[in-house]
C-alpha cells in the first residue's frame, strides 16, 4: 500500500517550501535595505543578511525534517518488525526443545493480539481448560497496539531461541552439568552416572519437557563413560507419573494431533529403556505412579526404600498400562497379581513389590541412601564390557517382543486419551476435585 503524501520527500518539500519563503524575506530585507540605504545613505552589508538567511535554512532544516525523516524511519521499522513477525512465526515452528505451557500461552496471546487486535472472543466455560486459559492469555493483554504485541511476540521467540540454541550447544555424548537440564539434574562420577528427577514440587511429575531431557540423558548415559546408570527421584516422592497437565497443552491441529503425537513421544520414550545398554538401576525413594512404576520392568535391578509405593491407576484415569508393563508384569508376578495391578490399580508398598518380583530388595528409609550407594558403588567396579554384554545377551531375546508391545501400547492409549472416561479423570485432579 502506497502512502500519500509519502513522507519520504518530505524533508525535500519542506526544504523547497522553506528556501522560497527565505527568498522573499530577503527580498523583502534587501528592498527594506536599499530603503534605508537610500533614505540615510549608510552602508550595511547585505552579506549578513545572506549569512543569517543561510543559517536559518539550515536550522530549519534540522528542526522541521529531522522529526520527519526520524518518522519515517519508525515506519520503516514498523513494516520490518512485520516481516520479522512473519519470520519468528515460522521460527516458533522450528523450536526443538518444547518451551513450556506458559510460554507457549505467552506465544498465543502475542499472535492473536497481534493478528486480531484485542480479545473480543466468549469466555469459554470452567471445564473447557484449555481453551478457557487461551483465552485468559488473550484477554490479559488488554487494548495491547497490535504493532506493540507483534514486536513482543518477536522479543520472546528471538530470546527463545538462543537461551535454546545455548542448551544445544554441550557435545552430544559428553556429561552435561546439571545446569544443562531444566527437569533433570544429571551427574557422573565414580563409574555411576545417576539421572535425578527433579521438580520436587510437582512430585516430580513427568511433563513433555521431562520426557526429552530423560530420553536425552539416558543417550548421554550410554555413550559415557559410566559403567551403571542410575535413575532416582528428589524430594519425597519418586515420581507421581504423567504429568496431567500435559492434556491440557492442545495445540491447534486439535486433541487428535495431540493425542498421536503424544503416543509417539511415548513409544520413543519407552523405546529408550529398551534399548538402554548398560545395567539400569532405580533407586526408588518414595511413592512412585503410573509410568514411572510401568518401566521399571524394563530396569536391571530396583532397589527401594520402604516408604516407596507403587500404584498404577490406570482404569481409574480411563488409560490403559504403557511402559510394556502388559508384558513385563504378567512375567515378573504372573497374571493374577499384575491384573490386580494394571486393572483394578492395586497399590503395593516397597514390599509386597518386593515380594512380586517387581523390587529387587527393599532397605529402611534411614539407611537406603547409604547402603544403596555401597552397593552400586561395588557393582561400578565390576568390568564394564562384561556387565555390557551380559545384559545385552539377556535382553537380545526380549528386544523385538518389547518394541512390539511399546507399539500396541502406545496405540490403544492414543485412542484412550480421546475418551471421555480420561478426559474426565483429567480434568477431576485439574479442578482438585481427586487425587489418587
Ligand atoms: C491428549 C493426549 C495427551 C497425552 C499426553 C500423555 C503423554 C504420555 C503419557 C504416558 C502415560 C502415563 C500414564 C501415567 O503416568 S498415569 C499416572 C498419572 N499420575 C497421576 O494421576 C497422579 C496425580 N497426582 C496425584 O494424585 C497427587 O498429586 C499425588 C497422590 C501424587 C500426591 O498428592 P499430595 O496431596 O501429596 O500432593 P499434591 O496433590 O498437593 O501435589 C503437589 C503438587 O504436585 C502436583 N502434581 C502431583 N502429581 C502431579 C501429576 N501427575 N500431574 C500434574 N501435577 C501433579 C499437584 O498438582 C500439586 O501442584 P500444586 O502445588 O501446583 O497444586
Amino acid at each position: 500500500m502506497s502512502d500519500f503524501p509519502d513522507l519520504r520527500y518530505f524533508p525535500i518539500w519542506s526544504c523547497f517550501c522553506n528556501l522560497f519563503l527565505k527568498l522573499t524575506h530577503y527580498l523583502k530585507i534587501n528592498l527594506f535595505h536599499i530603503l534605508w540605504k537610500r533614505t540615510f545613505r549608510l552602508s550595511v552589508d547585505t552579506l549578513n543578511f545572506s549569512f543569517v538567511f543561510c543559517l536559518e535554512f539550515v536550522i530549519h532544516l534540522q528542526v522541521v525534517s529531522f522529526p520527519v525523516v526520524q518518522l519515517h524511519m519508525n515506519r520503516t521499522a514498523m513494516r520490518a518488525s512485520q516481516k520479522d513477525f512473519e519470520n519468528a512465526v515460522n521460527q516458533v515452528k522450528l523450536l526443538k526443545k518444547d518451551p513450556g505451557n506458559e510460554v507457549k500461552l505467552k506465544l498465543y496471546a502475542l499472535y492473536k493480539q497481534a493478528t486480531e487486535g484485542p480479545c473480543d472472543m466468549p469466555k469459554p466455560g470452567v471445564f473447557d481448560l484449555i481453551n478457557k486459559a487461551k483465552w485468559d492469555a488473550w484477554n490479559t493483554l488488554g487494548t495491547l497496539p497490535k504493532e506493540t504485541a507483534r514486536q513482543n511476540y518477536v522479543d520472546l521467540v528471538s530470546s527463545l531461541s538462543s537461551s535454546l540454541e545455548s542448551s544445544s550447544q554441550v557435545e552430544p555424548g559428553t556429561d552435561r552439568k546439571s545446569t544443562a537440564y531444566e527437569t533433570l539434574m544429571v551427574t557422573s562420577e565414580d563409574g555411576i552416572t545417576k539421572i535425578t528427577l527433579n521438580r520436587p514440587a510437582k512430585k516430580n511429575a513427568i511433563n513433555i519437557e521431562m520426557y526429552h531431557e530423560i530420553m536425552r540423558a539416558l543417550k548421554a548415559a550410554s555413550k559415557d563413560d559410566s559403567s551403571i546408570t542410575v535413575l532416582t527421584g528428589n524430594g519425597d516422592y519418586y515420581s507421581s507419573g504423567n504429568d496431567l497437565t500435559n492434556f491440557t497443552d492442545i495445540p491447534p491441529g486439535g486433541v487428535e494431533e495431540k493425542a498421536k503425537n503424544s503416543a509417539i513421544l511415548l513409544r520413543e520414550f519407552v523405546g529408550c529403556f529398551i534399548d538402554f545398554p548398560k545395567p539400569l538401576i532405580a533407586m526408588v525413594n518414595g511413592p512412585a505412579v503410573g509410568i514411572s512404576v510401568t518401566i521399571l520392568g524394563l530396569f536391571d535391578a530396583v532397589y527401594a526404600s520402604d516408604r516407596a509405593t507403587f500404584h498404577t491407576p490406570f482404569s481409574h484415569l480411563g488409560q490403559s498400562p504403557e511402559g510394556c508393563s502388559s508384558y513385563t508384569f504378567l512375567k515378573i508376578m504372573g497374571p493374577a497379581k499384575a491384573t490386580e495391578m494394571l486393572v483394578f490399580g492395586k497399590k503395593l508398598t516397597a514390599g509386597e513389590a518386593c515380594a512380586q518380583g517387581l523390587v529387587t530388595e527393599v532397605f529402611p528409609d534411614s539407611t537406603f541412601q547409604k547402603e544403596v550407594w555401597t552397593r552400586l558403588k561395588a557393582f561400578a567396579k565390576l568390568p564394564p564390557n562384561a556387565m555390557r554384554i551380559s545384559k545385552e545377551v539377556i535382553r537380545n531375546r526380549e528386544k523385538e517382543k518389547l518394541h512390539a508391545v511399546n507399539a500396541e501400547e502406545c496405540s490403544v492409549l492414543q485412542e484412550r486419551w480421546l475418551s471421555d472416561e480420561c478426559m474426565n479423570a483429567v480434568v477431576n485432579f485439574l479442578s482438585r476435585k481427586s487425587n489418587l
